[in-house]
């Protein structure tokens, strides 16, 4: 696995942030003002870039990247924080609002399209109905901009294809209509959660092939939900890791493989099978994310860390910015205490 993107950026030289996530709190249903499902998570993403939120099965990246477009399932209170997209604070909008900024400036691509696609209504007819709405077009000019946006998408056959019912196309097809649902408002962002993990592996490479050429041409910024850490070196620029609800490092993503400012993601790290590397046993993190509701106080992760201190690391740790705009969420990390490794260069 190599990391390709680019060097760390400041956050000064990319201007203001398209998307803006600052101090986002869930409240787990039943426990208001305690240890939230997501607590305190902020993190930026400028124009043209894609970031990655990863962290294993449980940490709070999708009712992260839901409470961003006001889709958390009900009965999830939002308690803080701010959404700052293109200047406006979603968590203020109202649904009417919120639905004019989903599918327009805001795209969003589901793991499962069969869940998002809607069964009763052809796929030409679903995007062309995104630019009815959003666009204000007449369904003559709708349809044929839903043709060319299948036929972009890599769908053969798109003139026929407009007229297919989604369970007429293999799961693969289906995802590139949920694609070009997702571009055919032209958005400024594409929110994508898992968006490969329901495919074969070939579908898999085809698919994100296909989104890295969509982010070059059409300039979007990219939202990319994975625990996929191959995904994340091939596709995205900067990367959050979350554990347990907290952001716990953000980075850019060659920050992270080769230099890594959290104990949790050099584990990360140490867990996946480096291509070229002779042949040892895999690092397993021990233990298991603790369920909602059984988080520790302080770290979040200490109870599995082999570096922790217990009475350092049980009290509340702030984020400290490092060089470059790295940023973690250890103390010890932070104070030089310890030091982590990365995968090796080369
Ligand atoms: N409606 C809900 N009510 C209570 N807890 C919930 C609800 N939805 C999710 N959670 C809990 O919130 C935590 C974060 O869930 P989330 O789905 O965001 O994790 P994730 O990192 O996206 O995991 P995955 O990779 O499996 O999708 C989990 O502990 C989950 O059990």
């Amino acid at each position: 696995m190599t990391a390709t993107a680019s060097p760390i950026d400041s956050d000064a030289a990319l201007g203001t942030p398209l998307l803006s996530v600052e101090g986002l709190t869930i409240d787990l249903p039943g426990h208001p003002g305690q240890r939230g499902l997501v607590e305190d998570v902020s993190f930026d993403l400028h124009r043209k870039r894609s970031l990655a939120l990863i962290g294993e099965s449980g940490c709070g990246k999708s009712l992260t990247s839901m409470a961003i477009l006001g889709l958390l399932p009900p009965g999830l209170p939002v308690r803080a924080g701010s959404v700052r997209f293109d200047g406006v604070d979603l968590l203020d909008c109202d649904e009417r609002d919120l639905r004019r900024v989903r599918g327009g400036p805001v795209g969003i691509v589901f793991q499962e399209p069969m869940s998002s696609l809607n069964p009763t209504m052809t796929v030409g007819d679903q995007i062309a109905e995104a630019r009815r709405i959003h666009l204000g077009e007449r369904k003559a000019t709708a349809l044929r901009a839903a043709e060319a946006l299948l036929d972009r998408v890599g769908i053969p056959n798109a003139r026929q294809r407009i007229r297919s019912y989604p369970h007429e196309l293999s799961g693969g097809m289906q995802q590139r209509v949920m694609i070009a649902a997702a571009i055919a408002c032209d958005p400024k962002l594409v929110i994508a959660d898992e968006p490969t993990t329901a495919l074969d592996v070939t579908i898999q490479a085809e698919i994100l092939e296909l989104l890295r050429d969509l982010r070059r041409d059409l300039d979007l910024a990219v939202l990319l939900v994975t625990h996929d850490l191959g995904v994340v070196a091939d596709f995205c620029d900067d990367v959050v890791v979350m554990y347990a609800g907290h952001v716990v490092e953000r980075t850019s993503v060659r920050g992270l493989f080769y230099e890594p400012r959290h104990p949790y993601s050099s584990a990360l790290l140490a867990a996946v099978p480096q291509a070229g590397q002779p042949r040892t046993r895999l690092t397993v993190i021990p233990g298991r994310v603790p369920p909602a509701g059984r988080f520790p106080a302080g770290c979040r992760f200490q109870p599995r860390c082999e570096h922790a201190l217990p009475d350092q690391c049980a009290r509340p740790q702030p984020e400290a910015e490092l060089s470059g705009g790295h940023r973690t969420r250890c103390g010890r990390v932070a104070a030089g205490a310890v030091t982590l490794k990365g995968v090796p260069r080369g």
